[in-house]
């Protein structure tokens, strides 16, 4: 085996797929050493994850393969170790094996929990916290922000209201209850690749390895933090169910139910197929929670560091947004409807910065071709979102941020056009993708139409540093300064 420069062993004769190496050797960015080798070897590529055969995409073309040709043959996903520690023996939605438990929660899930009518039912929580994000920054009073803190908590205020019913940003219970810590935690420990996932199927091996790096020890606290959150709510929406039942109030209107109310509606009804346990309801609640915070903190931080980095998007984009809303104060959901070029900047941003860089990774359940190679089954399959997005066979100067070219193009995220699969695509795709799209959308065209942006003083945009955290999902390292000049507060 010679060692190529990428430190990486290439078999001396003919193999089914291009490259064995080991994605540690990858270093701090895999996403991007991954496009690295693919443009170097092609887009279908062989990793020996420890263990682990491991195979990565970096193509419309072999994304399509496994996301549509043999979705149903790549639709598990691997039971790591931390997906394990942390959802419930992966109980949940997005870590569950493929199986007659995963088709009946993500049945509920697209049914009952992401609904088009829930996510409308869900506008006046995104209406309220746009409105606090506004006086957030209108009380720095033109002093530089901190956009990322902002962008943060609205992004966490939006998800806890529609999960839990209200946002845990009054009172210090933010700060008792360490959310930023947690999300931080749990970002980096499912992205990581624990030596625990270097021996699987055998425990014992597993365990050592867990206990001698001491994942497992931070694994098992950031779960009981979760935990012990999960059964406050759960204990606060029984007690108000109790309260009410004893006062015979009339049945909740549907439009005032939060995604806790529905599970444990879902979990007393008796048509159910298939029990939830508590535990099944804490996997999926932690599944709302920590799949939609981060990524959609991530689209809109990137969002904003876009359009400063770019003035003449920026002021495309804010006269677009004025010269709908005129002299309202607040953004409304139907104003929005008629924002193309707001809609363009999103899909633009999402293309270079998929805050899922390799997805979540599948996991082969029987023998496939993909792009004419054997891929066996049991293994690991990473598709790398992020350097589809910057592939130059399917896009035109690629490194360029160009909202334009989604105003003359069709092409959007929704699962059909691989080149832009920011939320995967086919039954395993992201279910939450209106949800998502609408509380981006609002927040940014809010930011838009409230205030004038601008680096802080003496910040020129080569200052900025672009460097990037890479895990499960991936932020900027940094925080985004600016400055805010009120328009209409
Ligand atoms: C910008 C925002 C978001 C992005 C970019 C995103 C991206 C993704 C991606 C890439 C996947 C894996 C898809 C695949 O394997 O093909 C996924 C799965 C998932 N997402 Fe999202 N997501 C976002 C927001 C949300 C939100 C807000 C929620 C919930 C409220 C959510 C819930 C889920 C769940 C439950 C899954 C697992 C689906 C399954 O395995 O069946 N996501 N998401």
């Amino acid at each position: 085996y010679k060692s190529n420069r990428y430190g990486l062993n290439l078999p001396p004769g003919p193999t089914p797929l291009p490259v064995i190496g080991n994605l540690h050797q990858l270093g701090r960015r895999p996403h991007l050493s991954l496009r690295r080798l693919a443009l170097a070897y092609g887009p279908v590529l062989r990793l020996t994850l420890g263990a682990v055969p491991t195979v990565v995409i970096s193509s419309a073309r072999a994304a399509r393969e496994v996301l549509r040709t043999h979705d149903l043959a790549l639709c598990s996903r691997p039971q790591t170790y931390a997906a394990r520690h942390l959802f419930y023996g992966c109980t949940d939605i997005a870590f569950a094996p493929y199986g007659a438990y995963w088709r009946h929660v993500r049945k509920l899930c697209i049914l009952e929990l992401l609904s088009a009518r829930r996510v409308e039912s869900f506008a006046p929580a995104r209406a309220a916290e746009a409105a606090r994000m506004v006086s957030r920054v209108a009380a720095a009073d033109g002093a530089t922000v901190n956009l990322s803190k902002v962008l943060a908590r609205y992004a966490n205020g939006v998800v806890c209201r529609a999960t839990f019913g209200r946002d845990f940003l009054e009172g210090g219970e933010y700060k008792r209850h360490g959310f930023e810590g947690m999300l931080a935690d749990y970002q980096e420990l499912l992205g990581g690749f624990s030596l625990g996932d270097f021996y699987p199927g055998s425990a014992m091996l597993e365990e050592l390895a867990g206990r001698a790096t001491g994942a497992k020890a931070r694994l098992e606290t950031t779960f009981r933090r979760f935990d012990c959150l999960f059964d406050e709510v759960i204990e606060e929406h029984l007690q108000r169910k109790r309260k009410g039942a004893e006062e015979e109030e009339e049945e909740e209107e549907e439009e005032e139910k939060d995604l806790v109310d529905v599970l444990l509606e879902l979990q007393g009804s008796e048509g159910l197929e298939m029990p939830l346990t508590r535990d099944n309801v804490k996997a999926v609640i932690l599944d709302m929670f920590a799949a939609g915070t981060d990524t959609t903190f991530i689209a809109l931080d990137w969002g904003m560091t876009e359009l400063l980095l770019n003035p003449k998007a920026m002021t495309k984009a804010r006269h677009e947004v004025r010269s709908i809303v005129g002299d309202q104060r607040l953004v409304s959901e139907a104003h929005i409807t008629r924002m193309h070029y707001l809609k363009a900047v999103i899909k633009e941003t999402l293309r270079l910065h998929p805050p899922a860089p390799l997805l979540v990774p599948r996991e082969s359940m029987q023998k496939v071709k993909i792009d004419g190679y054997d891929v066996p089954a049991k293994t690991r399959v990473f598709v790398n979102a992020w350097a589809i997005g910057r592939d130059p066979e399917a896009w035109g100067d690629p490194e360029r941020f160009d909202p334009e070219r989604f105003v003359r193009s069709s092409v959007d995220y929704k699962g059909q056009d691989f080149e832009l699969i920011p939320f995967g695509a086919g039954r395993r795709g992201c279910p939450a993708i209106a949800f998502s799209a609408a509380s981006i959308e609002v927040a940014l065209a809010q930011l838009l139409h409230s205030f004038d942006w601008e680096l802080p003083p003496g910040v020129r945009p080569e200052d900025l540093d672009l460097d990037e955290v890479f895990g499960i999902t991936m932020h900027r390292r940094d925080d985004l300064e600016a400055v805010a000049k009120p328009h209409i507060v």
